[in-house]
């Protein structure tokens, strides 16, 4: 058991918040953005303006007795919250059940022509496609002939800034302005992974992903080296089982980065024909758990989740949702232990975040405060700082 007193969860009842805003106002615009990128019929836009009442003045309701997934969701919560405000549940939570039915009002689940049909992908697609990834990628090419851990430690980095551009986040956040006062990344552990990570013996890597598109390739970049320098033998990458979070990695998603990677030049080319071939011989793995998409903490995890990562060398995980439910949604003070709250977790585990919400952990004392004097608390939620914590 932890020792660390348990800090309040995060609830989005208070307006002027960052978590009020984002169901106050990110919610309804995400609606807004689908109902514009695709031809929906009328039937879904009715159930698309339903949603919109719904999550910003109504209730809980809970699912349908034939919904597919009722029980997983009764399991996870929905019959307790049930007739309360989206407002007044945890912010976790409310978030989740967001995008559980919105996939519902666009008929992603009902069998018929819409399922299976990602909301998001159009924006995804615009995004791959975008002259900014053809510079990524090209860029590439200058580190081919730098040494090894150079290479490793450039691919970790973009890794890590990739979090930046998830496509929900941009909604809200234009013009967010780096800072040079404080550094940009707030905690730096990876000389610790690169000691997990050097190969003797190589291992698993489990990564699980945030977002697809510009956080999702320089993952699978830094996925590929690794493989192909023996610094693990396997890797297990986990995505989410359906659309979520406005940009979150599908295997479709990865296929289509893949398929990006493969259809460019040079260096890029070859990482991706290094991938192509992982995946085919097994050295890559996906998985796409339900309880990626759950809106609970990790701390809550199922045995068979809770097993794959106890079998990773190190298990990294992508992104400030991921950070969330791997700290719990709380208000922690900032100086909390993250080796303290990632007790729990089942083998070595690494954080890529970059700062996009309240929660925070494992800060110095010096650092809270040169960023409160700095900044205030727009460090928190603004995406201009980072930060790598690993647990051994
Ligand atoms: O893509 P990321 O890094 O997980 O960030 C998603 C983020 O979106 C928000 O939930 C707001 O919608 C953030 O606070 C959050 O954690």
């Amino acid at each position: 058991m932890s020792e660390i007193p348990a800090a309040p969860v995060i609830v989005a009842d208070e307006p002027g918040t960052f978590p009020h805003g984002v169901l106050a106002e990110r919610h309804p615009a995400i609606l807004r953005q689908i109902a514009e990128a695709l031809p929906y019929g009328p039937g879904q836009r009715r159930a698309l303006d339903a949603l919109l009442a719904n999550c910003t003045e109504g209730t809980i309701t809970p699912l349908p007795a034939d919904a597919h997934d009722r029980d997983r969701w009764a399991a996870w919560g929905m019959d307790a919250h049930a007739g309360r405000s989206w407002y007044d549940v945890p912010w976790l939570w409310s978030e989740s059940w967001f995008y559980r039915q919105l996939l519902h009002a666009v008929g992603y689940f009902a069998p018929g022509p819409w399922q299976g049909i990602d909301p998001f992908r159009p924006a995804k697609l615009a995004e791959l496609d975008a002259p900014a990834t053809d510079e990524e990628l090209a860029a590439l090419d200058d580190l081919e002939g730098r040494p090894e851990d150079e290479r490793a430690r450039a691919l970790l980095h973009g890794s890590l800034w990739g979090n930046r551009a998830d496509l929900g986040f941009r909604l809200s956040a234009e013009g967010a302005e780096e800072t040079t006062a404080v550094p940009a990344l707030v905690a730096d552990d990876s000389e610790l992974l690169w000691a997990l990570l050097d190969g003797s013996p190589a291992g698993t890597l489990c990564l699980v992903a945030d977002n697809a598109g510009r956080e999702l390739v320089p993952d699978l970049l830094l996925i590929a080296h690794l493989l192909a320098h023996g610094r693990v033998a396997r890797a297990v990458l986990h995505v989410k089982p359906h659309p979520y979070y406005v940009s979150d990695a599908t295997t479709a998603d990865v296929l289509d980065a893949v398929h990006r990677l493969t259809g460019a030049k040079g260096a890029a080319r070859v990482y991706g024909q290094g991938l192509r071939a992982a995946l085919t011989d097994g050295r890559l793995v996906l998985r796409a758990h339900p309880f990626s998409c759950a809106p609970l903490p990790y701390s809550d995890m199922p045995d068979d989740l809770r097993a794959d990562f106890a079998a990773a060398t190190v298990t990294v995980l992508k992104g400030d949702l991921n950070y969330r439910r791997l700290v719990g949604d709380r208000y922690w003070p900032p100086t909390t232990s993250f080796a303290g709250v990632t007790a729990y977790f089942p083998g070595p585990v690494a954080a890529l975040r970059t700062l996009k919400s309240d929660v925070i952990t494992g800060l110095e004392p010096g650092t809270e405060a040169a960023l409160v004097a700095e900044e205030g608390q727009r460090w928190r939620t603004g995406g201009t700082h980072a930060l790598v914590q690993v647990r051994t």
